[in-house]
């Protein structure tokens, strides 16, 4: 692969250190889809989307430190808090970023990646993908590589499909393979309350459902735009307005591999929220509400309802990955 040519000057809204530092640490948000269509998938198996993502306040952080010389430029990764379900090893997506940063650009130095998690893992949050993307910028900015926004979202598109987003946070618009991100205008803060579960999902296996369902009832092709209506109630900040725009075509294919996730989205609706959706490819269940009151209507009732194995509150739209402290 040809090496990019490190930039200086102005860097899109990655900030970029002299490349001095020991140690980097950078955050990047987990999302919710608050609308999702699938089309039909192409000859390389990844389906065609019109989605519209939404950063939340669960926030992962990369923490990318020097190492020493004796380290031979491999990359480590530690978890902040071990967790038998995140690899550790090149399979990790953040390991994965560093690598294809020090490949595009000819770094041989290594790193040592410290992760701390809060994104649920499978969960459809895109919890890895942040971890993908918080590197990049880490990366970046320790070796001095200068890559500006759209060099490190092309990267982070080879990373999947979900990786690009998280770099430039707050709500956006997806296409393509929901990689080609577009901001969209928003106003004021969305309260959530998300259901988790146990055990994740597969990403690839809820596609395969889709395609599975899609083929009984024969296949639609992916929405054209997003909903006038849906992009009407961002703008005006609407939460009422939202809920009622609110899609997943991957719902359906969620709830078959996981039909009590049908009573986990009553349980809301029921307590109170506006509306109650599987995020992405799930099984996390969000749930949009009103204001404080009604979240913590909506919290309670899922806790007792037995359903799910957390249930946090959050909200959105949050900043997407920034270098901190
Ligand atoms: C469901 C979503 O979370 C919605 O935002 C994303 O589409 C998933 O994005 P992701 O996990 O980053 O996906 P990738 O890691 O790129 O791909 C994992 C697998 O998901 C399926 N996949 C993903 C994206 C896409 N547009 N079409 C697909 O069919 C493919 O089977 C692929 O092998
Ligand atoms: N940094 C990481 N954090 C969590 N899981 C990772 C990471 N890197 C690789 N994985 C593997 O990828 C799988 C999916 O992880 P992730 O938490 O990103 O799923 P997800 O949030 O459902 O993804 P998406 O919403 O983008 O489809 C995990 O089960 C794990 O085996």
């Amino acid at each position: 692969m040809s090496h990019l040519r490190p930039v200086s000057g102005p860097t899109g809204s990655c900030p970029v250190r002299s490349g001095s530092a020991t140690s980097v640490r950078v955050e990047a948000p987990g999302k919710v889809n608050l609308f999702l269509s699938v089309g039909a998938p192409g000859k390389d198996g990844y389906h065609p989307l019109v989605t519209v993502f939404q950063a939340v306040r669960l926030i992962e952080t990369v923490t990318a430190r020097r190492q020493s010389r004796q380290a031979h430029g491999r990359v480590s990764l530690v978890l902040e808090e071990p967790d038998a379900t995140v690899p550790t090893d090149h399979s990790n997506l953040a390991v994965r970023a560093a690598d294809l940063l020090a490949e595009a650009t000819g770094v041989t130095e290594g790193v040592d990646l410290l992760l701390r998690k809060r994104v649920p893992v499978a969960g459809g949050m895109a919890g890895g993908s942040a971890d993908a993307a918080a590197a990049l910028v880490a990366c970046n900015a320790l070796w001095g590589t200068g890559l500006d926004v759209s060099e490190l979202t092309a990267l982070a598109a080879r990373l999947g499909a979900d990786v690009p987003f998280p770099l430039i946070g707050a709500t956006a618009i997806g296409r393509g393979r929901g990689d080609t991100v577009a901001p969209v205008m928003t106003r004021g803060t969305f309260q959530w309350v998300l259901g988790l579960q146990q055990e994740g999902l597969s990403t690839p296996a809820v596609f395969a459902r889709f395609d599975e369902l899609s083929a009984a009832a024969g296949t639609r092709p992916v929405a054209e735009e997003v909903p006038g209506p849906l992009t009407a109630a961002l703008r005006s900040g609407d939460p009422v307005a939202l809920a009622a725009t609110m899609h997943n075509d991957l719902q359906d294919a969620v709830v078959d591999l996981r039909p009590e996730l049908a009573e986990v989205i009553r349980v809301a609706q029921e307590a109170g929220a506006l509306r109650a959706v599987v995020s992405g490819a799930g099984p996390t269940v969000a749930a949009l509400v009103r204001d404080a009151g009604a979240a913590q209507r909506v919290h309670r009732a899922l806790r007792a309802s037995g359903l799910c194995s957390r249930v946090l509150r959050t909200d959105a739209p949050v900043a997407g990955a920034r270098v901190v402290g």
